[in-house]
């Protein structure tokens, strides 16, 4: 096996000689954009990404929709607007071969896509893809009509069958593994004959606030969508069969990525500002700001965006993270550098992430001097002096993140493959250097 120099080349992750005081400007959000493309490329007519995320796990979704038939036509607007990108949406077709990389958005929400192309679409990705739980995509669309050639694992990599239509209906999954599995469901669900009822029926469901994003951007292209918040049963998502409209949809900022940011003005007592911090937003970064008030910050919603102040002081947190599991990383790295313990619950089901990241976290804060141990649902972290050393990242891009946070405040942090954050923010080393004023 030829292992990739990028993937063991090490970063010294800068320590910060000081407070930060700096305004970030995060690129779009990986949620967003992907959902987006899905919703462009099933629409009747064309539609418009605008400022949309470039980064591994959007260009593969673009690749995906385009190697299916889908248009999509790169541009950067007039003045101020940024990039964009053209959706044209075509019959969608076979044979076709997806890479998903190792992005839970494209191996998910694209599936059912296929089942509605005329042929043959197969599915790779990276070696953990074939590890990341796919079963409740798979046995649902095969309940509603698909038909799916697997190795007999419910896993990649994997052939869906395309007939050109699915029947849809009523179908039961358990997504306690991957709030995915609803999200990629009710994508396409206005594009099945009968739509599509989805019934959870495993124990608790993480990640909400992402299923919202997906029922409020279906509902903004025109689907009927009736869900348990608006008054139907619990744990039931019912989508009724009809077009989709064509969009003009400016992403917002990726308010996760913008996490390390924040933490950066939380670990050194500064100050960061995120222009376009929407004011109403289903991104699960939005609750960031309680989070990191609780532990020390302060913040203030303006018009121009949200401002974040440290004070100095860092505080432990007892939280349960469940809705909101893709912050964990960045905020083991903050409470590893509070002045009290912290515990993490919630979150078991982020042993099947990107890697293993409770183990990942306990491995690489504890190699650095820490004090954590894994739970089973979360994480034990009572901070510790720390010292410097080489942060492994699993190509985890918060991973990586969460190292960099970690090497504000302790000297001789080495963070392995920082390339990996260009799954979702290619940009973040010269972002992060940008911050400190380097
Ligand atoms: O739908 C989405 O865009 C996402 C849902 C969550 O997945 P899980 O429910 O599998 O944690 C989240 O962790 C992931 O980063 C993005
Ligand atoms: C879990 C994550 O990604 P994915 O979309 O690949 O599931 C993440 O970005 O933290």
């Amino acid at each position: 096996m030829t292992v990739n120099p990028a993937h063991t080349a090490l970063w010294p992750a800068p320590h910060a000689s000081g407070a930060v005081d700096a305004t970030v400007h995060v690129p779009g959000s990986k949620s967003v954009t992907n959902r987006a493309l899905v919703l462009a490329a099933l629409a009747s007519e064309p539609g418009w990404l605008r400022r949309p995320l470039r980064s591994r796990d959007t260009l593969l979704m673009a690749e995906a929709l385009r190697t299916m038939g889908v248009e999509i036509e790169e541009g950067v607007g007039s003045e101020g607007t940024g990039e964009f990108w053209r959706v044209i949406p075509a019959g969608l077709r076979g044979p076709a071969t997806v890479d998903v990389g190792n992005a839970g958005t494209v191996m998910r929400f694209l599936p059912p896509v296929a089942t509605l192309a005329d042929g043959t679409v197969r599915f790779d990705g990276d070696p953990r893809s074939y590890e990341r739980p796919l079963h409740g995509v798979i046995d649902a669309l095969r309940a509603l009509g698909a038909r799916i050639d697997d190795d007999g694992r419910g896993a990649l990599p994997m052939t869906v069958h395309g007939g050109g239509a699915l029947e849809g209906g009523p179908v039961e999954i358990d997504a306690s593994s991957s709030s995915q599995f609803v999200s990629a469901l009710l994508l396409s669900g206005p594009r099945f004959n009968q739509g599509v009822e989805v019934r959870h029926t495993g124990s608790a469901l993480p990640s909400m606030p992402h299923i919202r994003m997906t029922v409020d951007m279906l509902r903004a292209v025109g689907a009927q969508v009736d869900t348990p918040e608006s008054g139907g049963e619990p744990n039931v998502w019912r989508v009724t069969p009809g077009a989709l409209l064509g969009r003009d949809l400016t992403i917002e900022p990726d308010l996760s990525n913008a996490q390390p940011f924040l933490a950066a003005a939380l670990v050194t007592g500064g100050k960061v500002v995120i222009p376009d911090w929407p004011s109403r937003t289903t991104q699960p970064g939005d609750r960031l700001r309680e989070i990191f008030t609780e532990m020390g910050g302060s913040c203030e919603l303006t018009d121009y965006g949200l401002v974040f102040t440290g004070s100095g002081a860092v505080r432990g947190i007892d939280v349960d993270l469940g809705e909101v599991g893709e912050l964990t990383p960045g905020i083991a790295a903050v409470a590893a550098l509070a002045d009290s313990p912290s515990t993490l619950r919630g979150v078991a089901h982020l042993r099947l992430h990107e890697t293993d990241r409770l183990a990942a976290l306990t491995k690489e804060i504890n190699e650095l001097g820490g004090d954590v141990t894994e739970t089973a649902d979360g994480l034990h972290i009572r901070p510790r002096r720390l010292h410097g050393g080489v942060f492994h990242t699993y190509e985890d891009h918060r991973m990586a993140t969460a190292g960099a946070i970690i090497g504000l405040a302790v000297e001789g942090v080495q963070i392995e493959n920082v390339a990996t954050t260009a799954k979702t923010l290619p940009d973040f080393p010269d972002l992060w250097t940008g911050m400190l004023g380097a």
